[in-house]
């Protein structure tokens, strides 16, 4: 078994990766679905599985703060703004996956603090690899960033294709969603929200 400390104070239970307990559970599956787990090309499936799902769920193992602990201070006070970051998540309610993209930026506060652009898809990363629900998953990346950065304000937007909806059930392929997430000025100021749209939606 696999053992790694969780310290999200949003889980309660320290989560852990039960490599052997997910193989059998595959294993189970297969034969629930009338599969011979024991025939050749599924000998080695339980065990691959177990170990993709500990990949696609990593995100629960690990400190989202920890992501940000590095900033420096770069006394830039506008809009800093990372989009098009490519997002694979997975469906709490169906377990399969949805993936788009993510739109995160953020106003540093008045000392300027910022981070590495690339910890902004870090915890984008981080926070996706969790059984999620899209609208969970955007409110965790903008409260990670506000609670962190204390910058005047945050945004984050997701646009999502979940294969729930495609493969399956109502099998609308294509059909996207969008949610967004706003904190601090980006909220309570109309002009700055526009903004944000505005270069998102202008992108490319
Ligand atoms: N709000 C929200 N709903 C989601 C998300 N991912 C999947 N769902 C929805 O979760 C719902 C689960 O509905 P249920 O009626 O319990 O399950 P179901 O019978 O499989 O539903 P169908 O998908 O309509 O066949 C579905 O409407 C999904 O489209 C998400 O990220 N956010
Ligand atoms: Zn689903």
């Amino acid at each position: 078994m696999i053992r790694m400390v969780n310290i999200d104070s949003e889980l309660t239970d320290e989560p852990v990766f039960d490599q052997a307990r997910a193989e059998k559970a595959i294993r189970e599956l297969l034969l629930a679905v009338g599969e011979d787990p024991d025939r050749e090309g599924l000998q080695d499936t339980p065990a691959r599985v177990a170990r993709a799902y500990q990949e696609m769920f990593a995100g629960l193992y690990t400190k989202p703060d920890t992501v940000l602990d590095r900033t420096f201070d770069e006394s830039h006070e506008e809009m800093v703004l990372v989009t098009d970051i490519p997002l694979y998540s997975t469906c709490e309610h169906h377990l399969v996956p949805f993936h788009g993209v993510a739109h995160v930026g953020y106003i540093p506060n008045a000392e300027g603090k910022v981070t590495g652009l690339s910890k902004l898809a870090r915890l984008v990363d981080l926070y996706a690899k969790r059984p999620q629900v899209q609208e969970r998953l955007t409110s965790q990346v903008a409260d990670a960033l506000d609670r962190k950065l204390k910058p005047r304000g945050v945004i984050v937007v997701i646009e999502a294709e979940h294969l729930c909806m495609s493969m399956r059930g109502i099998r609308k392929a294509g059909a996207r969603t969008m949610t967004s997430a706003v904190r601090g000025l980006l909220k309570s100021s109309s002009t700055s929200r526009a903004e944000a749209l505005e270069l998102i939606k202008g992108r490319r």
